[in-house]
């Protein structure tokens, strides 16, 4: 029913143009079965009018069969296009945390494999509304024809729905199974292509992993997938036999009865003869619609909340005081209780043109706390204020424009996206220079020249963008972790200082004891806790205390 609701929805016209030229090419068919059922009957007789009533109607089938088909088509890769738009649209408007939770291979998996199946359901569902058509049709004429025969038909059509149904829905729940199954496959399809290295390495680890998660995998798959079409088909086979069957009890039961003539008992045959083809693809089409009604349900689970994206008419952010007051984040994990990291409460606040340092041990929360800082988490406890009022739901899109970010496992666009870099040549040119890429890479047209390059070299054009972006607040996750000494000693002796300089909050989370002392304010954080948020020479006393 949903599917329907959905479709109704995207294309209410084509829908509907689609069922009347199936129900029209549904009804010519019986027409054409009644025109050919009293030729016979009248002996072969036919007459001037019937073999032009044969040929308008065959006219008639074909033009509204090919418009439906056509329709289908239309409507198929509409559904498909709106989907994948819409989808990817939602993902970026749903919460990062609930995303993460999720994990890419679960995103994928719905990329990839849902927006096909509903789109393929969504198609089926035309189909199966014509099918019914042609055989409601079928029907009206058998009732036309004799109401005994029609009325045991309809009984014959009962016990198949009944004896249906059973496999049916062990089928259905195969299904469901199954598309949960596909999204370890796609796991372990990630891991196929981001560990190729580790895997084509070591001879023992791709082993294992082929055989026992890649195989495992797929093999369930297999398993679950060929029952479930199997149990379909003798569905679908089953409900041939019955047709068989009543057409033996018409053809030898019921001339024991009493005498049938044998225009009529023609008439009967032929008609659930000529119903059994459209019944057949109702059936046969049930697979497909199980299958979509499960990935719908997969889409919608996906992307439950969604964040208001509102901006006001200038989407450019500006900052007198950020505070971060009794904030709190927990990640839980579902299988363990003891994995419970907490962040928090931390009391922090920044001003324009402050140079701040984060330090901390692995895993103390440092990443955590600058994604809190951006609004990219929604805090769990506590408040975060900008100029004083408190970041809601509504207004944490605006507030993100405040930020350019540079993280740890960061993204580099193979464009320069969104910068309205046309007019910009001369400064990315500037920039390339500066950042020692001019000879590397080109800027053309606003898209990168290369992306191929060293680690030290991309984050280097991270840092490209972040300038063009000319934000008030700079985030920077390990930024120089991957640079030389030389491009070191330039990242925190010469850019930091000029981002300062130009009135720009720099928030720098960093191993590099050595350019301390360049910070305003240096933070500890340990364990999710706020150790010191104090001037740099507090901090940096107390440091060589207890080395
Ligand atoms: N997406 C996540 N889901 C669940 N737990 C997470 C997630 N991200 C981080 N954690 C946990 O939170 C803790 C803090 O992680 P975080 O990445 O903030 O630390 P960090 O200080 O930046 O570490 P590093 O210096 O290694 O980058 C870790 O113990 C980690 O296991």
């Amino acid at each position: 029913m949903k599917l329907l609701w959905m479709l109704l929805r995207t294309s209410r016209w084509v829908v509907l143009l689609s069922i009347l030229c199936g129900a029209t090419s549904g009804a010519s068919s019986a027409g054409m079965i009644s025109l050919i059922t009293r030729v016979l009957a009248s002996g072969g007789q036919a007459t001037r009018e019937s073999a032009l009533q044969f040929v308008l109607l065959g006219a008639l089938v074909l033009s509204s069969r090919i418009g439906s088909q056509m329709l289908l088509n239309t409507l198929h890769h509409r559904v498909v296009y709106e989907l994948r738009v819409g989808l990817s649209r939602r993902i970026l408007s749903t919460p990062l945390r609930q995303l993460e939770e999720l994990g890419a291979h679960r995103l994928m998996a719905a990329l990839n494999n849902d927006i096909l199946s509903v789109s393929t359901g969504l198609l089926v569902l035309p189909t199966i509304v014509i099918n019914l058509a042609v055989v409601l049709g079928c029907l009206a004429y058998l009732a036309w024809l004799s109401w005994w025969v029609f009325l045991s038909f309809l009984a014959f059509l009962m016990v198949g729905v009944l004896t249906y149904w059973l496999p049916a829905s062990y089928s259905l729940r195969l299904m469901k199974g199954s598309r949960e199954t596909y999204d370890m496959l796609q796991k372990h399809f990630r891991t196929l292509t981001e560990g190729l290295k580790e895997l084509k390495i070591h001879h023992l680890r791709r082993h294992a992993f082929l055989d026992e998660d890649m195989d495992g995998t797929a093999n369930k798959l297999r398993r679950m997938d060929t029952t479930s079409s199997n149990v379909d088909s003798a569905n679908v086979s089953w409900g041939l036999f019955l047709f068989l069957g009543f057409i033996g009890l018409l053809l030898f039961a019921l001339p024991a009865f009493g005498a049938v003539k044998f225009e009529a008992l023609t008439g009967y045959v032929l008609t659930i003869l000529y119903m059994q083809q459209p019944l057949d693809v109702v059936i046969g089409n049930f697979h497909g619609l199980g299958q979509s009604a499960v990935a719908l349900r997969k889409l919608e689970a996906l992307t439950l909340s969604v964040e208001p994206e509102v901006l006001p008419a200038s989407a450019n952010a500006t900052f007198r005081r950020l505070e971060l007051v009794g904030i709190t984040h927990v990640y839980r994990r579902e299988d363990d209780e003891d994995g419970r990291f907490t962040l928090g409460p931390i009391n922090l606040s920044f001003e324009p043109g402050q140079l701040v340092f984060l330090v901390g041990g692995n895993g103390s929360g440092k990443t955590t706390l600058a994604k809190l800082i951006i609004g990219l988490y929604a805090p769990e406890g506590g408040t975060l204020l900008w100029d004083g009022e408190p970041v809601t739901d509504a207004r944490r899109e605006h507030y993100r424009q405040l930020f350019s970010v540079i993280f740890s496992d960061f993204h580099l666009f193979d464009r320069l996206l969104g910068l309205g870099t046309q007019e910009r040549a001369s400064e990315v040119q500037g920039y390339l220079e500066r950042l020692h890429l001019s000879h590397k890479v080109k800027v053309v047209d606003g898209k990168l020249s290369t992306t191929a390059l060293s680690q030290g070299q991309r984050k280097r054009l991270a840092l490209l963008v972040c300038w063009l972006e000319d934000r008030p607040f700079y985030v920077f996750d390990e930024w120089a972790a991957d640079q030389d000494p030389v491009f070191k000693a330039v990242f925190y002796e010469q850019l930091l200082p000029d981002l300062k300089k130009r009135g720009k909050t720099v928030f720098v989370i960093t191993h590099d004891d050595r350019y301390f002392h360049l910070c305003d304010r240096l933070i500890r954080l340990d364990s999710g806790q706020l150790l010191t948020d104090e001037p740099q020479r507090v901090a940096l006393s107390q440091a060589g205390n207890s080395r």
